[in-house]
């Protein structure tokens, strides 16, 4: 029988974070069924007037068209029980591409709506006002996912109790090379989308300053640039980058956008880290970067998550037109072309209903990929834990050794019908950037023919 958290429950979870769509507690209390565990809760959006998306996603139930699109998974559409779906679309769709190791599929407990109200009053100041705005605890959800707390090493196992984890929302990890971009958007090809995307935030004043973190050092397999990124990650965390010491946050924003780290957030953080790793100068923050850059290089899991992200090999101006196909609508994008400007898509209008269903799939796989964040979690290893069951890494600046372990989070199905709202953003993002492009360009010839005018 499912576990049910109840009222009496509520006080033993405590806020760890958020995201859009779920809100997650960490377990707190004695019970040894819960140590070690979080809970994720889904969110209801607030404003009645959100996209017909977000109400689609909130709905967990497939769709007809998705109930077509996932037809291969036969565990997801042969199951009776819709809520269910996210969990198995995690188990039997994510997990198999990403490997079974970094990957846990979380299981199902009931929540009761007293419980759900008490532990939203209860966690209402930690969360950002911005979050609360947009979205409360969705009171009619009676189930919850619950996971292993991926910040902690599991309960009972032996090692140290210390824990150090690191939380990275690396996004889209490689440039677009499809023929279905159009000329105008040729800049998708030599500047990623995180970065364009930062200049759109800039603007909406979602961000204060653009984030010195580059995906594309993250991914690129050589550990000069990784420590790059992550020295970006470091300077400007906003959702990319949290550090949680023994489950608590120690760099980074609960639930939203963090600050750019400052001398005095630094220094703080600096401190924090003197009780795990071993350095006489300030040199904590170095070593942690070289932690986390050996463990992703000897865990592999970029190369996995690289893979399935290129899923998405015809770029969304591809992936429009098949979504066209399968949902048989007229296509809205080449309505708008001329003749012949529409040919170059013409062999995806003349696909099969089976090629159109594989492009989109892979599309929302990919989807997920960029957005899904990882966790990894070190400990330090004490001599006499040879038997230790986790791989490891060794500090050589300390001769500390950590074992390590990693996951992956946040591997929802993406629903079908945001793909028309994925075109739309990718148009947006890249005219905002042109745009900035085109203004800076202005202001520096300006700038030229002023210090040229001076000179003569
Ligand atoms: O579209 P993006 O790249 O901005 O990604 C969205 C994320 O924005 P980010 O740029 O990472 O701050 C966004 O994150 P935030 O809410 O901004 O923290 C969500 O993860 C969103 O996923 P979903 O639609 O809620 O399932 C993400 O939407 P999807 O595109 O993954 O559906
Ligand atoms: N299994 C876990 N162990 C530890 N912390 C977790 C776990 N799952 C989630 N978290 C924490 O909770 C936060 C929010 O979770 P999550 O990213 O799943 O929310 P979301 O609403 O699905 O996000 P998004 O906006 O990307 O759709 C994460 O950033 C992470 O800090
Ligand atoms: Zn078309």
């Amino acid at each position: 029988m499912a576990l049910t958290l109840k009222e009496e429950d509520a006080a033993d979870w405590v806020y760890r974070g958020e995201g859009a769509v779920n809100l997650v507690l960490a377990y707190a209390g004695s019970s040894p069924s819960f140590i070690g565990k979080v809970v994720r809760i889904r969110k209801a959006p607030r404003n009645g007037s959100q996209s017909k998306s977000v109400s689609v996603r909130n709905s967990i139930a497939l769709t007809p068209h998705e109930r077509v699109l996932w037809k291969d998974v036969h565990q997801l559409i042969s199951s009776s029980d819709k809520e269910i779906v996210g969990q198995l679309y995690v188990q039997h769709v994510m997990k198999p591409l990403l490997g079974s190791n970094s990957v846990d599929a979380g299981m199902h407990v009931l929540v009761t709506r007293e419980f759900l109200e008490l532990v939203e009053k209860n966690v209402s100041g930690q969360r950002p006002a911005w979050r609360v705005e947009a979205a409360r605890v969705d009171a009619h959800c009676d189930f919850g996912l619950l996971m292993s707390d991926h910040s902690l090493f599991a309960y009972g196992s032996q090692g140290s109790s210390l824990c150090l984890s690191v939380e990275i929302k690396p996004k889209c990890g490689f440039l677009p090379l499809s023929r279905f971009i159009s000329e105008v958007n040729a800049i998708k090809r030599r500047i990623t989308r995180f970065e364009m995307h930062q200049t759109l935030k800039l603007l909406q004043g979602e961000i204060s300053q653009l984030s010195e973190y580059n995906p594309l050092d993250l991914f690129s397999g050589s550990k000069e640039r990784i420590l790059k990124a992550i020295k970006g990650l470091l300077t400007t965390p906003q959702n990319n980058f949290r550090v949680f010491l023994n489950g608590s946050l120690i760099l980074g924003g609960l639930g939203g956008v963090a600050k750019n780290t400052d001398v005095c957030i630094a220094k703080a953080f600096e401190d924090e880290l003197k009780s795990i790793i071993r350095a006489d100068d300030d040199l904590c923050t170095n070593n942690l970067s070289t932690l986390v850059t050996e463990a992703l290089q000897k865990s592999g899991v970029l190369d996995k998550l690289l893979k399935v992200q290129k899923l998405d090999n015809i770029d969304i101006e591809g992936v429009i037109h098949a979504y066209y196909n399968i949902t048989s609508q007229q296509c809205m994008v080449c309505k708008e072309l001329s003749e012949e400007q529409a040919k170059i898509y013409t062999p995806l209008h003349s696909a099969s209903l089976d090629e159109s269903l594989r492009i989109v799939k892979d599309y929302l796989i990919a989807t997920t990929a960029k957005d899904c964040s990882l966790m990894l979690c070190f400990r330090p290893r004490n001599e006499e834990d040879s038997g230790s069951v986790y791989d490891n890494v060794y500090l050589d600046s300390t001769e500390q050794s950590f074992d390590y372990k990693v996951y992956f989070i946040d591997l929802d199905l993406k629903r079908l019908s945001k793909v028309e709202d994925y075109y739309e953003l990718d148009k947006k993002i890249v005219n905002c950037y042109r745009q900035i492009i085109k203004m800076d360009q202005g202001r520096n010839e300006e700038t030229g023919l002023k210090a040229s005018n001076a000179a003569y």
